[in-house]
């Protein structure tokens, strides 16, 4: 087990790491503060991980579930709203904690809540899969999809601490590990290239889950978020290099319909299209486009557009990212490898052009 710190001044907080840690009070009970406790969770995680938390919880007066429908559909305000209404009927006051046990988006929409439901309770993280591990339950960034928009609707609110158990991964389907392993590579590939050339050497260790590559994979990915977001919490500037890929990924997400293509599988087909996009720019070789493609292709991630997805669907879609200002789109582009940009001037023949060579009719 080891710890690091996410830094945010009165808002720091541990995210913890290892094995055997959903059980373990220890771990857990410094960080809630009240008597009354209310886990978020989904139907698939429950049956395999639930029983374990309220180990962890049987000293307090109040302990209750909620069980919400599983898959990036149901990330929506309607659901948000049944946990209010738990919290009501169950008469959770301002004391209360909010527990998100799941991934992603059950973390999402836990840390909405709690951002919300009185004005703000404290909630924890306890992530269940890779990609929730190495990034969603760390930052703060909480919220729902809008059908014209993805997480549309949110707010940014830390957690009070991380318990990301290693343990979890094992139950991960192959296409959700896949889906996460997209997000570590976009580590490397923005802020942190001898992670991305290790990512290279280790990429069958890693899809073959083994632990130390794996161990070792997710801590230096949240070291390298957690520095990120240390600096800019808010994403007034440089934070905005997390969503490498997302302004594609997004656009495919919404336009195939939330959880047809997976977070992490629209992120990959994302980046490759940034990296072409930044080699038509000027500013990379092709050869590192290649480097990017292969390297998600090793994950079994998709490296081009859904079949079908036009050039135009991409760009209505993309003109509501969270990123455009006065009109104009600000693409998370690369410099080299291991640095990213923000650009808010690329043309739009070479945006369709990057769209174009990656497969949108
Ligand atoms: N807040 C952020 O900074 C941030 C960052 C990245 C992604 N996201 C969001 O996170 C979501 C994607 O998260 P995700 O990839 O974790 O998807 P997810 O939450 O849908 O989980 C993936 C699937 O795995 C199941 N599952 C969870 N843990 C499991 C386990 N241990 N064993 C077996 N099955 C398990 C889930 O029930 C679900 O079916 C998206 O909505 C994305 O927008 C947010
Ligand atoms: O933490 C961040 O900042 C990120 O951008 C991380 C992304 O991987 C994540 O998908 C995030 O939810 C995207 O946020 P959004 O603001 O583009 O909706
Ligand atoms: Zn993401």
């Amino acid at each position: 087990m080891h710890c690091l710190n996410v830094e945010l001044g009165e808002r720091s907080y541990p995210i913890i790491i290892g094995s055997q840690l959903l059980g373990d009070a220890q771990h857990l009970l410094p960080y809630i503060r009240g008597k009354q406790v209310c886990v978020v969770t989904n139907e698939t995680v429950a049956p395999l991980y639930l029983s374990r938390v309220l180990e962890a919880l049987s000293e307090f007066d109040k302990v209750d579930t909620i069980e919400l429908p599983d898959g990036e559909a149901f990330k929506t305000l309607d659901t948000v709203n049944r946990i209010f209404d738990l919290l009501l009927e169950r008469r959770h006051n301002r004391s209360t904690t909010l527990i998100a046990l799941g991934g992603g988006v059950v973390g999402d929409m836990t840390g909405f809540a709690a951002a919300c439901y009185q004005r703000g309770v404290d909630f924890v993280q306890i992530p269940t899969t890779l990609l929730a591990q190495v990034d969603s339950s760390v930052g703060g960034k909480t919220g729902v999809n809008h059908p014209l928009g993805k997480n549309m609707i949110g707010a940014f609110y830390q957690p009070r601490v991380v318990i990301a158990d290693m343990d979890t991964l094992a139950t991960l389907p192959e296409r959700e590990f896949s889906a996460g392993i997209a997000e570590v590579i976009k580590y490397g590939l923005i802020c942190d290239e001898p992670f991305f050339c290790w990512l290279e050497d280790n990429i069958s260790r890693l899809m073959a889950r083994d632990p130390q590559a794996l161990a070792y994979a997710v801590d230096r990915s949240c070291r390298d978020k957690a520095a990120v977001v240390a600096e800019d919490e808010r994403e007034s500037g440089r934070r905005a290099i997390l969503n490498f890929g997302h302004t594609f990924g997004h656009a495919i997400e919404a336009v195939q319909g939330y959880g047809n293509w997976l977070h992490g599988e629209a992120v990959a087909a994302g980046m490759v299209m940034a990296a072409e996009l930044s080699h038509l720019r000027g500013s990379i070789e092709a050869g590192l486009v290649e480097r990017v493609r292969a390297l998600l292709e090793a994950a079994r991630l998709p490296t081009a557009a859904p079949q079908g997805m036009t050039t135009e669907a991409f760009l209505d879609a993309m003109a509501v990212d969270k990123k455009v200002m006065d009109g104009r789109l600000r693409l998370v582009l690369l410099r080299a490898l291991g640095d990213a940009q923000i650009i808010d001037d690329t043309p739009r023949e070479l945006i369709e052009q990057a769209l174009q060579t990656c497969g949108a009719t």
